[in-house]
């Protein structure tokens, strides 16, 4: 049996701008996918948590009952085909995920999902991919699931800690500890969904846009050398920053445009929405206050704290 964690993600500064470019700061949390494989003599998808709950479907024929199923299962699904189509194996499994939150929540669900399955399948198959493989390929299957994407997710959730991705391309660990109180409510769309609707502000008003997302990217270089200094005020007033430019390109949410606000007036030091937007997760510098505003737009708080731990493989002889 192959025994599988995968650390879920917050964005601290840069989602959608990394996307086209831009820098990002992303952090691997102590929330944790956990994914099992175990032979069987059917290729078997199960998972906890998907809103189709208790979902089980028979990969043999490859039917999915109905689209909501296979939008749902697309991760899952494409990262198994992807090791029939490049590796040229399929060693039938049962593939069991157990999620910690709802899924779709920007906690980076969908790059756990397939970075867990690229690193558990891949060793069941008898490969050791190192971390960095990992992440490669997972960002290859989510490019391809999405249409749309950056490498953050994939490479935050596989390579653990946290993790500067500069403009044009690699990424740099940043050796500091960032406390962050978080929480998430339910979205009105998935990430793939949103990031489509930036790609159509973006050919409506290009200049415009332009404009903002190059202003995110001078957020989070300045937030780098912020979080480096350890420096609370500027990184907090640079969320605020981050979550305003946010709004512009349309993908915040009224109650957590409220919640910011409102964080802001009482004095805390820093709030902003984490990962694709649409609800899902709000971060803000460690608060109990936080708590307490978070649990006003009745969002479930997560554990936070920073995962050094990036994927995590186990071969277990039963
Ligand atoms: N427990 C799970 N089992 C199977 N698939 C899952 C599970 N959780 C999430 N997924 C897949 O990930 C998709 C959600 O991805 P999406 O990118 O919208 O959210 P996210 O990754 O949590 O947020 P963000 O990308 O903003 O960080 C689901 O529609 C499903 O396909
Ligand atoms: C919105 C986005 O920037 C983060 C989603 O968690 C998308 C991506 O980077 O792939
Ligand atoms: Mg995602």
């Amino acid at each position: 049996m192959i025994e599988v964690e995968v650390p879920l993600k917050l964005t601290l500064f840069g989602e959608h701008a990394v996307v086209y470019g831009e820098p990002a700061i992303a952090m691997a949390i102590n929330e944790k996918m956990k994914i099992k494989i175990v032979p069987y003599h059917k290729m078997i998808l199960k998972s906890n948590s998907l809103s189709i709950k208790g979902i089980k479907v028979d990969l043999e024929e490859m039917k999915l009952e109905s689209e909501e199923t296979s939008k749902v299962l697309s991760y899952a699904l494409s990262t198994i085909n992807f090791f029939e189509k490049e590796y040229g194996t399929r060693k039938n499994a049962l593939i069991e995920i157990e999620s910690p939150v709802d899924p779709s929540v920007g906690l980076g669900t969908s790059a756990a999902v397939i970075v867990g399955i690229v690193g558990g399948y891949s060793r069941y198959l008898g490969y050791e991919l190192t971390r960095e493989e990992i992440a490669k390929i997972s960002h290859k299957i989510e490019l391809t699931v999405q249409g749309l994407g950056s490498r953050m997710d994939t490479y935050t959730t596989s390579l653990g800690g946290l993790i500067y991705f500069p403009k044009g391309g690699g990424y740099e660990k940043i050796r500091r500890e960032i406390r962050i109180t978080a929480g998430y409510i339910r979205r009105i769309a998935t990430t793939a969904e949103i990031l489509k609707r930036v790609k159509s502000l973006k050919e409506k008003n290009p200049d415009l846009f332009n404009d903002l997302i190059s202003s995110i990217g001078k957020t989070v270089n300045k937030a780098k050398i912020a979080i480096e200094k350890g420096d609370e005020e500027e990184i907090g007033e640079l969320m605020y920053v981050n979550h305003g430019l946010l709004m512009s390109l349309g993908v915040t949410l009224p109650p957590i445009d409220n919640l910011v606000s409102t964080a802001k007036i009482l004095g805390l030091k820093g709030c902003k929405i984490s990962g694709g937007g649409g609800g899902g997760s709000t971060i803000c510098l460690e608060d109990e206050r936080a708590r307490i505003l978070l649990s006003t737009i009745g969002a479930k708080i997560i554990d936070s704290r920073i995962s050094q731990e990036g994927v995590m493989i186990k071969e277990i002889n039963q």
